[in-house]
């Protein structure tokens, strides 16, 4: 489990991240979306313990990041949006060299990194040296490292990137699984549509600022169906022959009702207003998609 509490982390006098207050539960991938230079790294590197806090505090399992740094570290396993490591190394020793932080054996360490090479798909690649491998590939050795010590917590910055589709499909599964070992899982991407698919919640950051979570429900609904509607002689008697179809917002210009029945026929809507007086000149069914919806959040 991760908690945020009132995070801020400042350079020197421009706050990147400030007071995020944040619970990445246990069996919880959390999602974390926002624009470039929104803090997502920051927020990843401190709870990672890589840089310290400037307020508030980061707690891993209970364990405070930074007054208690080796004890959380050993639950944490971060796989970096821009993976550094030895690059004249090969997996396999490198791995059984990472596993020795965790306290693990060198007969045990073997045997679970031969186990995750299998599982990254890249045990076939395990006599070269990392310098030889794509950058797919070297994704998918850093995930293995974040595995070595099978940490409780896992920090995925922009991980899927630079993935193919198959590479996409198959951290996907393994975030899942993980998930389901009742791992905590925090993800973060601008590739919303991936977070949509894998996350049980998504945060949205700007500017530093947590601006949303987004639930489970709130993630069902917006792939539903939204009716846009244009009328020449709106006034303001005109939400209550819409409420009645779902929930009425007014924006540039156009009404849009959200979480409307799939099976509504603008039709029928339109029939309805045009009994009223009113005179449609746009009306259609739209579906709502998470980036629509993350633009018009940021922007
Ligand atoms: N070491 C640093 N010194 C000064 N400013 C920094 C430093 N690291 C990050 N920043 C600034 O902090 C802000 C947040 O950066 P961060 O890398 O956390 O954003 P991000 O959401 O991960 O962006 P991206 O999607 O581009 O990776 C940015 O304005 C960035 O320029």
């Amino acid at each position: 489990m991760i908690n945020l509490r009132e995070f801020s982390k400042s350079y020197n006098q421009f706050m990147a991240v400030s007071n995020l207050t944040l619970e990445i539960k246990n069996g919880e991938i959390m999602g974390f979306a926002g624009l470039n230079g929104a803090g997502k790294t920051t927020t990843i590197r401190a709870i990672s313990g890589l840089i310290f806090p400037t307020g508030g505090s980061i707690e891993v399992d209970g364990h405070n990041i930074v007054n208690d740094k080796v004890m959380a570290s050993m639950q944490i396993g971060l796989v970096p949006e821009f993976p550094n490591f030895e690059l004249d190394a090969k997996p396999l020793q490198l791995l059984k060299y990472y596993a020795g932080f965790y306290g693990i054996n060198s007969a045990d360490a073997e045997k679970r990194a031969i186990e995750l090479l299998k599982k990254l798909g890249i045990y076939q690649y395990a006599d070269k040296k990392l310098k030889m491998y794509s950058q797919g590939m070297k994704k998918r050795f850093s995930i293995a490292s974040a595995l070595i010590g099978d940490p409780n917590n896992y920090l995925f910055d922009e991980t899927l990137n630079g993935l193919d589709p198959q590479g996409v499909k198959d951290v996907r599964d393994l975030m899942l699984s993980l998930k389901k070992e009742g791992k905590c899982v925090f993800l973060s991407s601008h590739i919303l549509t991936e977070l949509q698919n894998v996350a049980d919640r998504i945060a949205i950051i700007k500017q530093g600022r947590l601006i949303k979570i987004l639930e489970r429900d709130d993630l069902a609904n917006l792939g539903n169906t939204v009716i846009k509607i244009g009328i020449r002689n709106p006034d303001n008697n005109i939400n209550s022959v819409l409420k009645g179809y779902g929930d009425v917002i007014f924006e540039n210009s156009f009404y849009f009702i959200r979480n409307a029945s799939k099976n509504l026929d603008t039709s029928e809507i339109n029939s309805e207003l045009v009994k009223s007086g009113y005179r449609v000149f746009y009306i259609s069914r739209e579906s709502e998609a998470l980036e629509e919806y993350f633009l018009k959040a940021v922007n």
